[in-house]
């Protein structure tokens, strides 16, 4: 008989983050597509989730303060923008997603005005993981996104917009 994972894990939004942090694996129901050259990769549902469901752990080395201000020092720009600070049992920690490892969190966007998930820091075990759960209901073909905080996002402001979609203009013109 085909073994059968445990109903509770399924139902329960946190019990579900903490089987899937727990395997380390991402759940199925995900595509990655490349949207252009401006916002690169995406994640996209390809079926429906409610409000309040795990969606997609933010994988990567859960470091010190101390260390990612080392690793700030030796990081190129494209990879600073992989490094998730956070707090948990009064400790500052970050992780660190650069390493291109296959993970879907990685390579999800940000929208600060109408994101569809949050961010939250999950223990298991003792150790901190950062899921991402739906704020509302999704439907398939629509992009996975969280707020990634009040700092300044280049791609944010108007004239980076702009600049970016005449710069898609002229690729395809080419
Ligand atoms: C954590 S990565 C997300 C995955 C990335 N799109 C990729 O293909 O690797 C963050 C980077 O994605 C891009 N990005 C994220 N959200 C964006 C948005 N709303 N608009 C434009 N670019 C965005 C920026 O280049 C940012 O540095």
């Amino acid at each position: 008989m085909a073994a059968t994972r445990p109903q509770r894990a399924k139902r329960n939004p946190k019990h579900n983050a903490i089987y899937y942090c727990s395997l380390g694996e991402d759940k199925e129901g995900f595509d990655i597509k490349y949207i252009n050259s401006f916002k690169g990769r995406g994640v996209f549902s390809c079926r429906r989730f409610q409000k309040g469901d795990f969606l997609i752990e933010y994988r990567g080395e859960v470091i010190s303060r101390k260390e990612q201000e080392n690793r700030l020092k030796v990081y190129h720009d494209a990879l600073k923008v992989f490094m998730f600070d956070f707090r948990f049992n009064g400790q500052q920690l970050c992780v660190d997603a650069a390493r291109e490892d296959g993970s879907l969190g990685r390579l999800v966007n940000d929208d600060a005005v109408n994101p569809n998930s949050k961010m939250k820091v999950t223990g298991v075990d003792g150790r901190p993981h950062l899921c991402l759960f739906a704020l509302k209901d999704i439907g398939p073909g629509e992009e996975i996104t969280y707020n990634y905080g009040d700092s300044d996002r280049p791609w944010r402001s108007k004239v980076f917009i702009f600049s970016s979609i005449e710069n898609v203009r002229n690729c395809h013109k080419l």
